[in-house]
């Protein structure tokens, strides 16, 4: 892939996250997935963990004040078409980004509100969780949170989709521009009668988006495969990517979308660690047609397949 360039400038992506040592999450994930789209790739490294496809043996966390001078080395500089934040760790460091942000004028943001890994180690501490909900949801452009992410910010469990759709709203009621509640977690029997009037036979794994009052709905076949590490954070940059090249918010989640089934699929036999693998970050990169807010998207390959009419 080649550097994109628009309107003759080099596309650049900013990812705020942790790093994850063994490659498949974190900021590795986002800067593989950023290259991969042809952007141009930076980092503000928030914590540093020590980590595998088993799971987190170590995190150290970086001072709040260290994370801020990386925001400003790289913002007074380069400056950034779009940013994500990953894992924040602490409370002194989301407040230390979010005043990095307010500083430099950031004309995306995705927050990918990162709380635990697969293996279930904890990646925020759990005073933290206020001051996301109050600092970074009101800013973000883009929430992508997973069903466990998600009950926690509102407060109580999710298991129906009448309660999905209630915890966008939610989420788009304190700020947030684009909620999209992620379908890694729900369970394959949520997805057999559906709110755009189909049943599915078949498991998959639906993306409920909510931007300004439409529900538009992504979703490909559900892989059968515990190669999942990742997934959010590749998701997340990949989506982070397609906003810094200019796409509108709906056109860059279905790409997204695209590319984190072919990344899952990709890796499905590889034999990288012995837990919960990487999803393959050489995938293809599918630049799909146009999306309609509403509508319901099968995103499995091109073009993508409208599945409520
Ligand atoms: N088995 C699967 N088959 C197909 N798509 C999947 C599968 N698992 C997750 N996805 C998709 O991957 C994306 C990330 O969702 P997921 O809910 O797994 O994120 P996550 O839990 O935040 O991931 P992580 O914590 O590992 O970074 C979503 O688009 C989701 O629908
Ligand atoms: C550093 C880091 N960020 C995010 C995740 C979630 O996948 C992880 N496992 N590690």
């Amino acid at each position: 892939m080649e550097a994109v360039i628009v309107n003759g400038h080099t596309v650049r992506a900013l990812t705020i996250a942790g790093s994850d040592s063994g490659g498949g999450a974190g900021i590795q994930a986002d800067l593989k997935t950023m290259h991969q789209f042809g952007v141009y790739g930076m980092s503000v490294v928030t914590a540093v963990t020590a980590q595998n496809t088993l799971g987190v043996q170590g995190v150290h966390e970086l001072d709040a004040e260290f994370v801020q001078m990386q925001m400003d080395s790289v913002l007074d500089d380069i400056g950034t078409d779009a940013a994500k934040t990953g894992m924040l760790a602490n409370e002194s460091i989301i407040h230390a980004v979010v005043d990095g942000l307010e500083k430099h004028a950031v004309p995306y943001l995705v927050v990918d509100p990162v709380m635990v890994a697969k293996g279930g180690a904890p990646l925020i501490s759990p005073e933290a969780i206020d001051a996301l909900r109050e600092r970074l949801v009101p800013r973000a452009d883009v929430i992508t949170p997973n069903i466990p992410e998600a009950s926690v910010l509102c407060g109580h469990p999710l298991e129906t989709w009448d309660e999905y759709h209630r915890a966008a709203e939610q989420l788009a009621k304190a700020g947030a521009q684009t909620v999209v509640i992620k379908g890694g977690h729900m369970s394959p029997f949520q997805s057999t009668s559906t709110p755009w009037g189909r049943n599915i036979i078949d498991p998959v794994s639906v993306d409920i988006v909510f931007c300004n009052g439409d529900y538009t709905y992504f979703l490909t076949k559900r892989i059968d495969t515990r190669k999942t590490h990742g997934t959010g954070c590749t998701y997340s940059a990949a989506i982070t990517s397609m906003l810094a090249r200019g796409y509108s918010v709906l056109d860059a989640i279905a790409v997204a979308k695209a590319f984190i089934f072919q990344a899952i699929e990709g890796a499905k036999d590889w034999d990288v660690g012995q837990g919960h693998g990487p999803t393959d970050h050489f995938a293809n990169v599918p630049l799909g047609s146009s999306v309609e807010p509403g509508g319901a998207y099968l995103c499995d390959g091109l073009p993508w397949v409208r599945l409520d009419q």
